[in-house]
């Protein structure tokens, strides 16, 4: 995340780290979000089917033991069958991870709700975008959990021909674009945070992409698959798996 800011620890209780086993060591590649107890929401473009991941819920910094922490490996790993890595403007950037135990619930590893079908946030509703991606275009991971107040920019503004135009689909939802706060590579399948009418966190994004021009550029909004699209495939995955 771009100018975010420390999370505290533990406030976002379904944010997983997804890492891969390079040469022996665990990598952060993407966020993710709880949930079920043994479903992990992330991106499509964060699995590569030749790499060997675990999920580790209850983490607030990379690089310590953390108390109430835990690395689960992954049973089973669905990506969405329209996903096209080659175009990831084509959408469908949505992954389901089965974790092969389910995790214990506790105050720090929590779930996170899903939105009902076919919500739309209209624009500038506040949003958080959390993660342990880069801090600036190029740099380096965060080590403690970033958060930044995103808010939404709704399609009509998200698909001017000087924002994101025909890239964006109504399958995604856009948030931020000052080019100040941003997600970053390393957030990608992470969420982004809105609190509904009733006081209640949900995941409406599952962040996708940003520009290639550089994470924060005024007029290309971070880019989320807007979770309330993919309800059914949701369901149809995790009641039949
Ligand atoms: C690996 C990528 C598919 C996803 C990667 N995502 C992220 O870094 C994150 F964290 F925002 F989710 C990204 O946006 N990386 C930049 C460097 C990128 O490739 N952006 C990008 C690529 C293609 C388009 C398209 F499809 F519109 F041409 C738009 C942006």
């Amino acid at each position: 995340v771009v100018n975010g800011v420390d999370a505290r620890p533990h406030s976002w209780p379904w944010q997983i780290s997804l890492q891969y086993d390079k040469d022996g060591e665990w990598r952060h590649t993407c966020g993710g979000s709880l949930i079920a107890a043994n479903w992990v929401m992330t991106a499509a473009h964060c699995i590569n089917s030749k790499l060997t991941y675990r999920v580790f819920v209850g983490k607030h910094n990379l690089l310590e033991d953390e108390a109430g922490s835990k690395a689960i490996t992954p049973e089973t790993i669905v990506v969405h069958e329209k996903w096209n890595p080659i175009f990831v403007a084509f959408g469908n950037d949505i992954a389901l991870i089965k974790l092969s135990e389910p995790v214990t619930l506790s105050d720090t590893v929590e779930l996170g709700c899903i939105p009902p079908t076919e919500s739309i946030l209209p624009n500038d509703y506040p949003c958080y975008i959390t993660g342990w991606g880069r801090l600036y275009t190029g740099g380096p991971i965060a080590d403690n959990l970033q958060q930044a107040l995103m808010p939404v920019v709704d399609h009509e503004t998200c698909s001017k021909p000087d924002w994101w135009s025909i890239a964006v689909r109504t399958t995604m939802v856009c948030a931020g674009g000052d080019g100040i706060v941003a997600g970053c590579n390393g957030d990608s399948g992470g969420p982004l945070n809105c609190k509904n009418a009733d006081g209640v966190w949900e995941v409406h994004g599952i962040a996708s992409f940003v520009s290639g021009l550089g994470c924060n550029f005024e007029k290309k909004p971070t880019v989320f698959t807007r979770v309330s699209a993919f309800n059914d495939w949701i369901d149809n995955v995790t009641l039949t798996l």
